[in-house]
């Protein structure tokens, strides 16, 4: 038997929406196309041949634009859909094929969902909605308080506990939804669009609350957006669905330096690379040379850029989380590749995160 890991694992997941799904799986594992799908048998394609390890302790971004299946697949993770076809396993069990009593106990321990449109009870204070999870499960009241208080302080709404929900922000609110969920405990939270509904600087503002909290909480969060800019701020990882297919899975850096197709390089061209690409990614594999600047191999251009700038320096050097030299990288190749690199230097960039 394999070994159970904290990782979630979705291995060959069709969904197919309509009164016979079942029937058309192989259709479509013949190749058969959405629109053809719909077309000649008016059913839908919602998931096709998903096969995504989700790592435990990061966060994983499921991007893709409207319709191209993102719910639908962070709703296979707590079965709030049923797969036509697939595997979706936790913990070496496989939840599809869970019974009702386990499947329920998985839910409620196990996993933990924030909303775009946060779900609030409107008559509901916040403490009242932190606590409303943990009632269901039985937890006691005072326990069920004295972890929605932690958790509402956490996310900096301490002093709003009386407080209804049409009487906060929607940034306001969305920390509610975001104490509700860690309240629960749960080692993994599903977020769907949890940001999309705020405006820029408060989405922002969250996004740094998200990236805070995960330094010390380490949950498995699967993040769903159609905002590259946020993909690359909060992925670990990240996942580009069209059409129900992924099409392309990795790290930020990885996707900006090597899209997979037109589609995803039209995606990522007005990025800002100085914020994506790491120091690593461009440095030469030579000696240390003499120089005031030592950057982490995780540093992104710009922070590298800034560094040898205030430094009056043109070069600095690469070391690893011990301390370990592992390379050098210069001003004007960090500024270069912040603009837009020549094909040569595209070449080696690629070959670097291959
Ligand atoms: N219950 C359903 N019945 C039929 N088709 C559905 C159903 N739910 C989703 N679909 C279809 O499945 C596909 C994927 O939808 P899904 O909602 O997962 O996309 P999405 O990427 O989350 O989009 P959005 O960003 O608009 O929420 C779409 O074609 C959608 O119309």
């Amino acid at each position: 038997m394999a070994e159970a890991t904290h990782d979630i694992e979705i291995r060959d997941l069709y969904k197919i929406f309509g009164p016979n799904g079942a029937a058309h799986v192989a259709d479509v594992k013949a190749g058969m196309s959405k629109e053809d799908l719909k077309a000649r048998h008016d059913h839908v394609l919602g998931l096709d041949d998903i096969n995504l390890t989700i790592p435990a302790g990061r966060i994983q971004v499921v991007m893709g634009l409207s319709g191209s299946g993102k719910s639908t697949l962070i709703r296979h993770i707590n079965r709030l859909i049923e797969p036509t076809a697939g595997k979706v396993i936790f913990e070496g069990r496989d939840i599809v094929q869970m019974g009702p009593a386990e499947l329920r106990d998985f839910r409620r321990e196990k996993t933990a969902m924030v909303f775009q449109k946060f779900a609030l009870f409107p008559h509901r204070t916040v403490l009242e909605n932190t606590t409303y999870g943990l009632n269901i499960r039985g937890i006691p009241d005072g326990e069920a308080e004295e972890r929605a208080r932690r958790w509402i302080a956490r996310v900096g709404l301490e002093g709003f506990e009386g407080s209804y929900p049409n009487q906060l922000s929607g940034g306001m609110q969305q920390r509610v939804g975001l104490a509700r969920a860690l309240t629960n405990d749960a080692g993994i939270l599903l977020m769907d669009e949890a940001f999309s509904a705020l405006d820029p600087l408060i989405r922002t503002d969250m996004q740094s609350v998200l990236l805070d909290l995960q330094q010390e909480l380490q949950k498995t969060i699967v993040f769903i957006t159609h905002d590259l800019d946020e993909a690359l701020r909060l992925g670990d990882r990240i996942a580009i669905l069209r059409d129900g297919r992924i099409i392309q899975e990795g790290t930020g850096e990885q996707i900006v330096l090597r899209p997979a197709d037109d589609y995803i390089s039209s995606f990522v061209r007005d990025v800002k690379r100085g914020h994506v690409i790491t120091a690593r990614t461009v440095m030469r594999r030579v000696e240390p040379v003499e120089t005031p600047v030592t950057l982490p191999a995780t540093a992104l251009l710009e922070e590298a850029a800034r560094a040898m700038t205030d430094a009056d320096a043109s070069r600095a050097n690469i070391a690893a989380q011990d301390g370990a030299h592992l390379g050098v990288v210069t001003l004007s190749k960090c500024v270069a590749e912040m603009i837009a690199p020549d094909d040569g230097d595209e070449a080696d960039a690629k070959a670097q995160v291959a």
